[in-house]
């Protein structure tokens, strides 16, 4: 089941004398909701997240998750990188367990709570292989699963599909939410692509920059599963540049960039 996530008044500064790089963060993720951040790059859309999974602790206010104060990383917030970060000399199903394992599970026990996750994200014939003779996608599905193992309430992912080509990409960007909303998941992704936000959040939330704010949000009332090509989607696309225009984040002047990254994601669909 998922949990709630508070974003309490969180102002943050990496030296008593820089300039904020978060200034005034203030919103509540509900359980279950699938949240993506998106903004310009370096308005502090990691830093937030960091912060949710406990990686980082604001210079004031503070991240709660079902009401607790973050203080630590824990395994029932997990993060999810860009690279999947896998152990290349321990085949699939030992990466995959590797959490459970920390978590203080038995050899046993893990290995047979990661099949049927390794099975569910289309792992099931590479469970013996070794993670170096994966695809960078099968290696982010190992990362997933790993992620999972350890029966999360949140789940935290930054620009994971960003290394990945387009067709594999659009089968996650399907699939993260799918597994999320079946298992009532919390998600936030952050992510610098208009498709991907609108093709797995429920809201989006757009950040300025310098210092890092939320400047506007979006609601994607949408069914599921999203498709690119829908004229629904596409006037959700319209309607998160109208809002970027509206706003300092600097990306209105990016357009051409963050739209042709939108359109070959959607010709990619
Ligand atoms: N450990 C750190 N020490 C000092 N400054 C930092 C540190 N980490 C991040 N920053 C600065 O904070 C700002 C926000 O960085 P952050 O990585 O959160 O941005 P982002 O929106 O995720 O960027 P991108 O989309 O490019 O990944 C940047 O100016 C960055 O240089």
């Amino acid at each position: 089941m998922g949990a709630s996530i508070s974003l309490d008044f969180i102002t943050h500064k990496f030296s008593a004398t820089a300039e904020p790089t978060l200034k005034d963060i203030e919103n509540r993720i509900e359980p279950g909701e699938l949240v993506a951040l998106i903004g310009r790059s370096g308005c502090g859309k990691s830093t937030l997240l960091h912060m949710m999974a406990g990686l980082l602790i604001p210079t004031e206010g503070c991240v709660r998750i079902n009401s607790h104060q973050v203080a630590k990383p824990s395994a029932k917030w997990n993060m999810m990188f860009q690279k999947a970060s896998l152990y290349p000399w321990m085949s699939v199903k030992e990466n995959a367990a590797l959490g459970l394992i920390f978590d203080g599970v038995s050899k046993g026990e893990a290995g047979q709570r990661v099949d049927a996750l390794l099975d569910m994200v289309g792992l099931n014939d590479k469970k013996n292989a070794n993670v170096q003779s994966l695809s960078g996608g099968q290696q982010q599905r190992v990362a997933l699963a790993r992620s999972l193992a350890t029966e999360p309430e949140v789940l935290l992912l930054d620009e994971p599909f960003s290394a990945l080509d387009a067709f594999t990409r659009t089968q996650l960007q399907e699939e993260v939410p799918n597994i999320c909303r079946e298992r009532g998941l919390t998600m936030v992704i952050v992510t610098h692509d208009i498709d991907e936000a609108i093709a797995m959040a429920d809201r989006v939330l757009i950040m300025s920059q310098n210092p890092g704010r939320i400047v506007g949000e979006l609601v994607v009332d949408l069914p599921w599963p999203r498709r690119h090509m829908d004229a629904g989607f596409q006037a959700m696309r319209d309607e998160l540049m109208k809002q970027f225009k509206g706003t300092d984040t600097g990306l209105a002047g990016r357009h051409t960039s963050v739209a042709d990254e939108s359109e070959k994601t959607a010709s990619a669909a």
